[in-house]
């Protein structure tokens, strides 16, 4: 059994970890208060592959392997004061006095520090009850002070004490239109740049624009709350952990998923999409085919980040199933899917399909009151279109900095000016990496030619 560790870091964070705990237990019949569900028609077989996110503290009562960390009081105390307060251990709910105002140095240095041992110290412990230990799961926003500085420091601190083990990030970056706080780029800069310095192995990527779009459009609710954006981004993560909580007909582990997704490791921010959405008067019509469904995710609208990826190329894709799927016609749908000339791959790695299936279906949190979906397919993709959102931070970045407006909160918080400076460089020297990744090795070819 191989465990995976939650870290879920800041208002963003926490949030997004309310509906991925709510997922988790619906998927493994646990209820709100951790003790496992026992009846008729309930598989035991289900519940015993629990162990690698829930840690069985005494007969039948389960606890997430989780710890949620804020500056901010507020948000944590909703946890302990809401419908699963008694599901999480109150000592892996960690909080400060006040957040961090939106500046990603006081995350950093200032508040941060004042609860980065605690929170080192109650991962230790989480992660000295498994057995196994396969890796952490760290949930933030790249907007806030705390979601991208305190982050930035806990990853750091896990990239140096479990140097061998994952460590995956689910990250929301700012939309390219919607803003929330004016220094927003700052941050994301500060966040992106610490993360390719040994900070992640790889990154789901989640814009709130994208997820608010698919909410509207395919599943029909008019006013989106943060609460639905939650539910989406938590099926990812499901899919993303099913091979490590379900026997599959075809598992794909972790370990797997990235050796095939990353092809170099700086290029570790991953493209991620669901189907199908069902809106809720559809429910009753026919379910789309393996091939639909499979068609679907490659839409830039299904995609939970705002980013078309016609416009670059895929390096590799995953594609991870649930429910009543045939494998021979998923390899059917993936090979018509190849000739699909809108769906192009870099020349250098024509063939890159990772494929998954587990015969657990998926659960909807938005519309838990449905039937399920007989189908679903995620899937985790790395394309070079990411890059148009680190040219969009890169020219929200410049704007201010050009002027240094409001450079004087994070400079006062302790940080060195050049650190604005060596961040910027870093987004721009990937913005290239991207870049070339994309090139022909043909026309790389003639390249190297010219200068012989
Ligand atoms: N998807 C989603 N986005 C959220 C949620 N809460 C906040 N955000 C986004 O997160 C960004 C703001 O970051 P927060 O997570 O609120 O900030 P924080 O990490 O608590 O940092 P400080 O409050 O500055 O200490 C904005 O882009 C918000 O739109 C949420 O529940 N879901
Ligand atoms: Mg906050």
């Amino acid at each position: 059994m191989k465990e995976i560790i939650c870290i879920h870091v800041g208002q963003c964070g926490i949030q997004v970890g309310n509906a991925q705990w709510e997922l988790f237990c619906l998927e493994h019949c646990i209820q709100p208060d951790g003790q496992i569900v026992r009846g008729e028609g309930i598989k035991n077989e289900i519940s015993e592959d629990s162990s690698s996110i829930f840690q069985e503290i005494k007969l039948g009562k389960y606890v997430p392997r989780s710890i949620f960390i804020d500056t901010d009081p507020m948000v944590v105390d909703e946890v302990r004061n809401g419908r699963y307060k008694s599901l999480f251990h109150p000592d892996n709910l960690i909080t400060c006095k006040e957040d961090a105002s939106n500046i990603f140095t006081r995350g950093f240095y200032a508040f941060g520090k004042q609860v980065l041992d605690i929170s080192l110290d109650r991962i230790r412990k989480l992660a000295d009850s498994c057995n196994n230990l396969q890796g952490f799961f760290i949930f933030n926003s790249t907007g806030g002070g705390t979601g991208s500085g305190l982050c930035s420091q806990i990853m750091s601190r896990l990239s140096v004490d479990y140097n061998k083990k994952i460590r995956l990030g689910i990250t929301v970056f700012p939309s390219p239109q919607i803003s929330t706080t004016v220094v927003e780029p700052y941050n994301s800069v500060l966040f992106t740049h610490q993360s390719l310095c040994d900070g992640l192995d790889l990154n789901i990527v989640i814009d709130n624009q994208a997820i608010y779009d698919i909410c509207y459009n395919y599943l029909d609710i008019e006013n989106p709350s943060y609460s639905n954006l939650n539910q989406l981004t938590a099926q990812i993560v499901s899919s993303l952990t099913t091979s490590i909580r379900f026997n599959g007909t075809l598992n794909t582990n972790l370990n797997e998923m990235f050796t095939n997704l990353i092809p170099y490791p700086r290029l570790l921010f991953m493209l991620s999409s669901n189907a199908p959405y069902v809106p809720y008067e559809n429910y009753c019509c026919q379910q789309p085919s393996t091939y639909q469904i499979s068609n679907s995710v490659f839409d830039s609208n299904n995609m939970m980040a705002k980013c078309d990826p016609r416009k670059g190329k895929y390096m590799a894709c995953c594609m991870l199933y649930k429910g009543d799927i045939v494998p021979q016609e998923v390899y059917k749908s993936i090979a018509q899917l190849k000739t699909k000339r809108t769906i192009e791959f870099v020349d250098w790695c024509p063939t890159g399909f990772k494929i998954g299936i587990s015969r657990q279906p998926q659960f909807t949190l938005i519309q838990k009151d449905l039937p399920q979906i007989e189908r679903s397919v995620c899937m985790i993709s790395n394309s070079t279109a990411i890059s148009q959102l680190f040219e969009n931070m890169s020219y929200k970045f410049d704007q201010l900095y050009t002027k240094r407006a409001f450079a004087h909160w994070f400079v006062g918080e302790g940080m060195d000016e050049c650190e604005f400076s060596e961040s910027i460089e870093d987004v721009a020297a990937l913005i290239k990496d991207y870049e070339e990744a994309g090139v022909e090795t043909s026309q790389e070819d003639n390249f190297v030619e010219e200068y012989e």
